[in-house]
């Protein structure tokens, strides 16, 4: 397999989706094919599952249930979308992918890295990013970005108490911490303009021979 797959990460609000339609333009003059995608979803059969997980109607999913939807949902979108164009040489731009499942049930429901580790492996075969860019803000200035910006879409999980979101950050710089060449940490509480050219400005620097 000699694609190469990028992930963005990060709590809800630091401006990911934003900053990824920002930064296409840019990218897609990469000596490669690029195709971004996102998690939960991606592919019909996963975006259904996301349409589950995120309902706020649907209070009955615990916490079990939601790592297993995820899981189930990152199954199908590997197979069916990321392998296929990984194996083609292609770059992978994937909005969240297996952190995502780290931060918010492993740290934030509290299931437990080690569980949302092994669950991750079985899901994916081990499939990992080859690049991470975490986009790192401040609880309270995300949930307020969220709150003010976008609450026509909030969904079951932007609902969490502000508790939980700050165990999702905490988990999120511990994994970095633990694993930093993987990472590169976004200050995302920056302009949108400062925090799409810092983003660009990291993936040139780690693949600078195809652009
Ligand atoms: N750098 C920024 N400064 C201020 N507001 C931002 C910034 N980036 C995104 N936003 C706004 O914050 C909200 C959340 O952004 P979004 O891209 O949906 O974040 P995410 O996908 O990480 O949850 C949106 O309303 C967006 O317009
Ligand atoms: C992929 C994934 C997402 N999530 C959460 C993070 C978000 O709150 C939500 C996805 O909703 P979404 O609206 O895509 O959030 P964002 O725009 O912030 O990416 O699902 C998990 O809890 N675990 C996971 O494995």
């Amino acid at each position: 397999m000699n694609g190469i797959l990028i992930s963005l990460e990060g709590p809800d609000g630091a401006g990911k989706t934003t900053v990824l339609k920002e930064i296409l333009p840019e990218i897609k003059k990469m000596k490669r094919d690029i195709i971004s995608t996102r998690e939960p979803g991606g592919v019909r059969l996963a975006e259904e599952i996301r349409q589950l997980i995120l309902d706020p109607k649907n209070t009955e999913i615990d916490s079990k249930t939601e790592m297993l939807l995820f899981a189930a949902a990152r199954r199908l979108h590997m197979q069916e979308k990321m392998l296929p164009a990984l194996k083609a040489g292609k770059v992978v731009i994937v909005d969240r992918f297996i952190d995502s499942s780290v931060a918010y049930q492993g740290y934030g429901r509290e299931l437990g890295v080690e569980v949302v580790d092994w669950l991750n492996n079985f899901a994916t075969d081990g499939l990992e990013p080859d690049l991470t860019l975490y986009f790192d803000i401040d609880t309270d200035v995300a949930l307020d970005r969220i709150m003010s910006n976008r609450a026509d879409e909030v969904n079951r999980l932007d609902l969490e108490r502000a508790e939980m979101h700050r165990k999702v950050r905490q988990g999120y710089l511990k994994m970095v911490e633990k694993e930093p060449q993987r990472y590169v940490t976004i200050d995302a509480s920056q302009s949108v303009e400062k925090v799409v050219s810092d983003t660009i400005e990291a993936i040139k620097e780690r693949f600078a021979s195809i652009f």
